[in-house]
């Protein structure tokens, strides 16, 4: 785990996340001098030994430029057909790009639902590790041209910190029009200021940042704070540089003072469970009583059928719910059970569950490995065994 400027220099593997703000404009579509410019400056960083993965934008707005459709707001379909349109455009400029450094690119298409179902994670996480030990750069995007609201990241920061963990990175690199996270958005205010680090993000933070500077841009620093949390509270350091700046990237890792580095919190969730936190849909709710919510809350231990009180929605086992107490929300987390068998168990002891059932699979409702507590409950870091 990176715990300072000065450790960034030992990032094994990272996300680099190109915003569209750097990839298109209006007048010249792509920019191939700004991808010349930077995949330059990756290829030393692969030749010095370190794996990236790009997580790029820009297939909207190249889409736009080539097919004229600037100054107005586009349907959804219409944003699918851009991106389908530039998407193409952009891997053949990384491919010329890493080309001429006998480097060879690779295409990864994804939507929250493939990073939803554990085992389509795991077969991105096991390509982009053949794609690493073969010397071959893994470029994301999101599959515009299929998803709709519910199945969508929403936008590629959020991609980028998400795949930040499918391939178990040191570093989520968010590259950008501006170099870094300014008091007060840096474009509409001559004297804003920069912040350098973000040790705990606090709705001050969120405060400072604004909507996109660019037409091109979509979530501005918003939606980059988002992905930090995201990443952050998952162990990977993330920062925000800009990709306008020649060498920035590389003096980041060198430890200059460049961008906002957003450091880790010591209660790192596993992979695991930011998977459940971060991605999957919620399919019911359990209900517990003050003993049981105790008992999760303060103890770190599984919930057990016994201190169930009601359970709402139709579920399978292995279904996400969300766990609910008698103050509210406490968590989420993995249902060893069905919500119909949830209905003959609940409030139970574990010698009673055989005997209602006829089997006991699991002793416990959703173990203490498959439960993520909310924000607001993160435990200590000793009741969380990691
Ligand atoms: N507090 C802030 N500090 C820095 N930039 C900010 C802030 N608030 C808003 N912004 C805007 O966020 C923009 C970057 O976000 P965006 O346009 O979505 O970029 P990208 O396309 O690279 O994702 C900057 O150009 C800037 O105008
Ligand atoms: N998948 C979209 C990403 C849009 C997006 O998030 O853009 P940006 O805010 O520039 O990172 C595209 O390629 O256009």
């Amino acid at each position: 785990m990176i715990r300072n400027r000065a450790e960034l220099a030992s990032a094994r593997r990272v996300v680099i996340k190109i915003g569209s703000s750097l990839l298109a404009d209006a007048e010249h579509g792509i920019r191939l001098d700004v991808i010349d410019r930077l995949v330059d400056e990756l290829q030393q960083l692969m030749v010095d030994g370190r794996d990236i993965v790009i997580v790029t934008s820009g297939s909207v707005a190249l889409g736009r430029v080539r097919l004229d459709w600037l100054g107005r707001e586009l349907t959804v379909h219409e944003k699918q057909a851009a991106a389908a349109v530039g998407q193409p455009q952009l891997m053949s400029a990384y491919g010329k790009a890493f080309g001429r450094h006998g480097r060879c690119v690779a295409q990864m298409l994804l939507t929250k639902d493939d990073l939803r179902n554990r085992r389509r994670y795991l077969n991105a996480s096991n390509t982009s590790e053949t794609l690493f030990s073969v010397g071959v750069v893994p470029i994301v995007n999101e599959n515009d041209t299929v998803v709709v609201s519910e199945i969508k990241f929403g936008d590629n920061d959020s991609l980028g910190a998400l795949v930040s963990l499918v391939v178990e990175a040191d570093l989520l690199v968010m590259l950008t029009d501006v170099d870094g996270l300014y008091d007060r958005n840096p474009a509409r205010h001559a004297d804003a200021s920069r912040i350098s680090e973000i040790s705990h993000l606090e709705e001050k933070h969120v405060k400072m940042a604004g909507d996109a500077g660019s037409s091109f841009g979509t979530g501005g620093m918003a939606s980059k704070l988002i992905a930090a949390q995201i990443a952050t509270r998952a162990g990977v350091t993330a920062a925000i540089v800009s990709g306008k700046n020649p060498g920035a990237l590389t003096r980041l890792l060198t430890g200059e003072d460049e961008g906002t580095l957003f450091l880790c919190g010591e209660d790192r969730q596993t992979r695991r469970k930011h998977w459940i936190s971060e991605l999957l849909r919620s399919a019911g709710e359990i209900h517990i009583d003050r003993g049981a919510n105790r008992a999760v809350l303060e103890q770190g231990c599984s919930l057990l059928p016994v201190g169930v009180v009601a359970v709402h929605g139709v579920f399978d086992k292995g279904d996400c719910v969300e766990i609910i107490g008698p103050d509210g929300k406490i968590g989420r987390g993995l249902s060893n059970y069905t919500a119909e068998e949830i209905h003959k168990i609940m409030g139970k002891t574990s010698d009673e569950i055989e005997e209602v059932l006829g089997y006991m699979d699991f002793t416990s409702l959703i173990h203490r490995d498959n439960l993520v507590l909310s924000d607001a409950h993160q435990p200590s870091a000793e009741h969380t065994g990691e």
